[in-house]
């Protein structure tokens, strides 16, 4: 259910962002990133073979061990297509309504990219459970901490540049959750098969996250 996987996002506190990797290292890599305790993914639809990767890691993982979304969702069809190939939930780096509506339509949750109050506000009233501050280094915490005067009620995840350097910073500025790409998912240990270094930097942002939290 939508609500059961927003719940998830917020408890997990880390989405993983999988961009570009080898579709025959997808299962080490999402067990590797759940292993450290990050069991929210995500595939960005411009990666090579997406929907196979989706398909793939929602028949390996049970809904316990992992929630699987699809990335880098432009439009309407993409949104469809990666949810009917099993995503639980879509993430756009853009605002459209359409797609909004479509993800709403098959029932799964969506994490809308904004970079202004007005699109965070336009983003929720079509139907965003989420919105995702992007770019988010560029933005800066700043920019969460003062959305939550008028704009608490919305949920955000900062996303873009979050690195262990400053995803404390994003936490204690309101950020509900984070969204990290390269500085989780590691591409050159991938490629090494290094896997190692994925569980160690997926504990680490969980850390940092509950850190923040508790703080
Ligand atoms: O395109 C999307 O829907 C995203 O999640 C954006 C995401 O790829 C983001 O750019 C990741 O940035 P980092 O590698 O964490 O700097």
């Amino acid at each position: 259910m939508s609500a059961d996987i927003v719940q998830r996002v917020v408890e997990t506190g880390v989405v993983a962002i999988v961009r570009g990797t080898n579709p025959e290292r997808a299962i080490e890599t999402v067990d590797a990133l759940q292993r450290g305790g990050v069991s929210v993914v995500e595939v960005t639809a411009n990666t090579d073979g997406v929907l196979d990767m989706i398909r793939e890691i929602s028949s390996t993982f049970t809904a316990d061990e992992v929630v699987v979304g699809a990335g880098t969702v432009l439009d309407s069809e993409t949104a469809r297509a990666t949810t009917l190939a099993g995503a639980e939930f879509i993430v756009t780096p853009s605002f459209d309504t359409e797609t909004i509506q479509t993800a709403n339509r098959y029932g799964v949750p969506s994490v809308v990219g904004v970079a202004t109050p007005t699109e965070a506000v336009d983003a929720y009233t079509a139907g965003a459970d989420m919105v995702k501050i992007f770019p988010a280094a560029s933005l800066g915490p700043g920019f969460v901490s003062s959305l939550q005067g008028p704009l608490g009620h919305i949920p955000t995840v900062p996303t873009g540049g979050v690195s262990l350097d400053n995803v404390g910073a994003f936490i204690d500025a309101g950020a509900t959750a984070v969204g990290v790409g390269s500085s989780l998912v590691d591409g050159e240990a991938i490629e090494r098969g290094d896997y190692e270094v994925l569980t160690a930097n997926a504990r680490a942002f969980v850390d940092a996250v509950a850190t923040a939290r508790t703080d």
